[in-house]
C-alpha cells in the first residue's frame, strides 16, 4: 500500500480556485480564481506564484500549442499572452444571456477547447437553472454548440482511447458519458456512469488517470473520489482538510502527483477559522496512480 500524503503547497486564499493545469515545460501549475478574475501560475521549483488579472470572471485556462494560453473569460474564449498580460477574444457565446458566464473547460485530444456555461450564481450553487450550454472552440476558430439546458457545466475529460467523453452537470449529481468521435468532435448517446452519494455532495471538476479511472472533486464534500466508469463503482475516497474542493489534475514528476483547488466563497467565519487553508492549492502524493499530460489548444 502506498501512503497518501496531503499538503497545502500554496495558501492563495482563492475565492473560488478552479481549473488546475500542469504546465510541464515550466514545472508549474496554472489555475484560476473565478470571481477574483485572476489566473495564477505557481512555479513548483521556486514556489513563487505569478498572477494575471482580467476584466471578467475567468473560469478555465488551458495550454496553447506553440504560444501562451487560452482561457474562458466571461462568455468569451480568449487567447492569453502572459508576457504582456493581455487577453484577446477569439469567440463569444451566449450573447442573448447577459447573466451567463463560462465555467469549467478543457482541451480534447485533437486540440479543441471544450467549455460550458452557467447562469451567474447569487451564492454557491444558487442560480437560475437550465441557462447553460456546452461548447467547443475548434482549432480553426469556429465554435460548436453541443446541448443546452445545463445548470452548472463542470468537469470534463476523455477516455484514454478517445472514444468516450465524460461530463458533469453539477446539479444532476451525476457523472455522465457520451460516445466521442475524435475526428469530428461529435458526441452522442448520453448515459450516467456514476450517481453521487449524499455525503459526496456536488460533483465539480474531474480528470482521468492512466488506468482510465475518473477522479472527481466533490464541492462541499471535502474530497476527491476515484470512479470506475465501466462498473459504475467508486474505488477510492481521499478526504482533504477543506470542504469546498472544486477540481483536480495530475502533475509533477511523471504526472504522479495530484493537485486540488478549492474555494472560500460561501464559508461562514467559523468554518474559515477551522479551515484556514481554504482557497489554497493542495498536493496529494502517494496515490500510486499517474495522470496524463493536458492537451494544448491546437489553434
Ligand atoms: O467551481 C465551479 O465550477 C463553480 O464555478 C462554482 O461556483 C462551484 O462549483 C459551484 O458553486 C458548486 O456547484
Ligand atoms: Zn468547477
Amino acid at each position: 500500500m502506498s501512503s497518501i500524503k496531503i499538503e497545502c503547497v500554496l495558501r492563495e486564499n482563492c475565492r473560488c480556485g478552479e481549473s488546475p493545469v500542469w504546465e510541464e515545460a515550466a514545472n508549474s501549475l496554472l489555475f484560476v480564481d473565478i470571481p477574483a478574475k485572476k489566473v495564477c501560475r505557481w512555479d513548483s521549483l521556486s514556489k513563487s506564484v505569478q498572477h494575471m488579472t482580467v476584466d471578467a470572471p475567468i473560469s478555465s485556462v488551458a495550454l496553447r500549442q506553440g504560444r501562451g494560453y487560452v482561457a474562458t473569460i466571461g462568455t468569451k474564449f480568449c487567447a492569453l499572452n502572459w508576457e504582456n498580460q493581455s487577453a484577446v477574444a477569439l469567440a463569444t457565446v451566449d450573447k442573448d444571456k447577459k447573466n451567463n458566464r463560462f465555467n469549467d473547460g478543457k482541451v480534447d485530444p485533437a486540440g479543441r477547447y471544450f467549455a460550458g456555461t452557467m447562469a451567474e450564481e447569487t451564492a454557491p450553487a444558487v442560480l437560475e437553472r437550465h441557462q447553460g450550454s456546452l461548447y467547443s472552440l475548434f482549432p480553426d476558430g469556429h465554435v460548436e454548440k453541443y446541448f443546452d439546458q445545463v445548470d452548472i457545466s463542470n468537469g470534463l475529460d476523455w477516455s484514454l482511447d478517445h472514444k468516450i467523453f465524460y461530463y458533469i452537470d453539477s446539479l444532476s449529481y451525476s457523472v455522465d458519458a457520451f460516445d466521442y468521435d475524435l475526428q469530428t468532435g461529435k458526441i452522442s448517446n448520453r448515459r450516467s456512469v456514476y450517481k453521487l452519494e449524499k455525503e459526496e455532495q456536488i460533483p465539480d471538476g474531474m480528470c482521468i488517470d492512466t488506468e482510465g479511472k475518473l477522479w472527481v472533486a466533490c464541492y462541499n464534500g471535502g474530497r476527491v473520489i476515484r470512479l470506475d466508469p465501466e462498473t459504475g463503482k467508486r474505488l477510492q475516497t481521499v478526504k482533504l482538510p477543506v470542504d469546498k474542493t472544486t477540481s483536480c489534475c495530475f502533475g509533477g514528476k511523471d504526472y504522479s502527483e495530484m493537485y486540488v483547488t478549492c474555494a472560500r466563497d460561501g464559508m461562514d467565519p467559523e468554518s474559515l477559522l477551522k479551515q484556514p487553508e481554504a482557497g489554497g492549492i493542495f498536493k496529494i502524493t502517494g496515490l500510486g496512480v499517474k495522470g496524463i499530460p493536458p492537451y494544448p489548444y491546437a489553434g
